[in-house]
């Protein structure tokens, strides 16, 4: 094992049998395993064991896999680059030198180096994605609802969904379906969700890959077969291009984008471009959302309930604040201070409120481009990997590598980062973004990218 890509190296085998049976793979450090140390990449859970597994760990295990470890990530899923760990910053294999991108940079890195075969991230604002294009290798982000999120420590729900990374498009699908479908455990799983967020009111029968019985027999992944959709044939499809998404990338980058494109035309795929004029909007609307849940999510970690205790002297509240100061890293303080300002009385209307408003805008956007085009297709990342060290001063400039991954959570749409060819030896991510549980068209189009 190397790159650091490893916080606890514990072997939990599968059930022997199944679609996973002899593959390993990676769990990044916020999935809950039972029994087995998860520690989100802080301090404040350093000696934290749970006592159940997630459900994408239960379904790995029915599936056959061998986990080899828990993957380091960015400190509670905050970063783009996985320096903010506490367990140090992770090498990207590709170039040791380098960044393999965040915060699910673990997962990439052990997938990149063949530390493992698979890998599972989460995605908030592009946690799988932008690892995946940073260490060329393959992750997927699902629709919103797709994946059980029952043992996810949260980061901000209305966002994130746990996600896939391989080598290959057709292993990230073949994963994709082990984990995908209802789970009674999370009722965000359990719909047909209409645009109102309501629920179905079918809720009957049990579906594919469900540990337990329940779960929607209208939930999307119940008739999908992702694997298979990896068949390469873009013949007839229209890629939209968002242009607005391709203003200040690196050079580099849009040279292998536009030289991707041309292959897929060559195919038989036709292009067109799209303008998305909310994306502009879409950063600065993703951290106020991210913050503001994640100042209230991450409140139960007090050192009472959960975390690195503040001691017993003085009044409770000192006490949680000595347990905050002492367990949370810099970026996780500054962000919980940041969304608690944004949530609070007299700011609300100012900041959150109209966050909630650029996001209704960003969906519109999306509905309206894929009137015209079949999937859409970005840069995953605007640049290439930064260097070890380079960024972690600068927070605002690491925000904005997330201006072509955020759009898709605020939209809770589903997208696929497929290597694209290397800039002076750094790898290159595609993006391709599918409506609604569209999760076959995007793998379909990127398996013709993988030739
Ligand atoms: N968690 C993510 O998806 C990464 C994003 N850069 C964030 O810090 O929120």
């Amino acid at each position: 094992m190397s790159h650091n890509a490893f916080i606890t190296e514990e072997t939990i085998e599968g059930d022997g049998a199944g679609p996973l049976a002899g593959r390993t793979v990676a769990v990044k450090d916020n999935i809950s395993t039972e029994g087995v140390r998860t520690t989100c990449g802080s301090a404040m859970l350093e000696s934290y064991v749970p006592p159940y597994d997630a459900t994408v760990v239960e379904r790995l295990k029915q599936a056959g896999a061998t986990i080899v470890g828990k993957a380091n990530m960015d400190e509670f899923g905050m970063g783009g680059t996985t320096e903010t760990s506490a367990y140090g910053p992770v090498e990207n294999p590709v170039d040791t030198d380098r960044v393999p991108g965040g915060s699910s940079g673990g997962s990439a890195a052990a997938v990149a180096a063949g530390d493992a075969d698979l890998a599972l991230g989460s995605d908030t604002g592009g946690s799988v994605r932008n690892p995946a294009a940073f260490c060329g290798v393959v992750g997927i982000k699902p629709t919103y609802g797709l994946v059980s999120r029952y043992g996810l420590v949260a980061y901000a729900n209305s966002l994130e969904q746990i996600g896939p990374i391989a080598r290959t498009v057709e292993d990230a699908a073949a994963l994709l379906d082990v984990i995908a479908g209802p789970d009674p455990k999370d009722g965000t799983t359990r719909y047909d969700l209409d645009d109102d967020g309501g629920a179905a009111d079918d809720r009957g029968a049990a579906g594919r890959g469900s540990p337990t019985d329940g779960g929607s027999a209208t939930h999307p992944a119940t008739d999908a077969d992702y694997a298979a959709a990896a068949d390469g044939d873009v013949e007839g499809t229209t890629i939209g291009v968002v242009t607005d998404l391709l203003d200040g990338a690196d050079d580099r980058v849009v040279d292998r984008f536009e030289a991707a494109l041309a292959d897929l035309r060559s195919q038989g795929a036709e292009t067109v471009e799209v303008s998305l004029d909310s994306v502009e909007h879409a950063v600065q609307a993703y951290y106020v959302i991210a913050m503001s849940e994640a100042s209230s999510n991450l409140a139960r970690f007090d050192g009472v309930r959960y975390g690195v205790s503040g001691g017993y002297e003085g009044n409770w509240n000192e006490s949680f604040a000595a347990a905050r100061e002492e367990g949370f890293g810099e970026e996780v303080k500054r962000r919980i201070l940041l969304g608690t300002y944004a949530l609070s009385a007299g700011y609300h209307d100012k900041y959150y409120k109209k966050a909630q408003d650029a996001r209704a805008w960003v969906k519109r956007d999306f509905d309206d481009a894929f009137e015209r085009a079949d999937v859409l297709a970005t840069p995953t990342m605007p640049v290439v990997p930064p260097e070890l060290g380079e960024s972690l001063s600068d927070p605002l400039q690491l925000y904005l590598m997330d201006a072509n991954t955020v759009p898709v959570n605020l939209a809770n749409l589903p997208a696929i980062s497929v290597p694209a060819g290397e800039a002076d030896g750094l790898p290159v991510g595609l993006q391709l973004i599918g409506p609604k549980f569209g999760e076959e068209a995007i793998v379909r189009a990127a398996s013709a990218v993988e030739g």
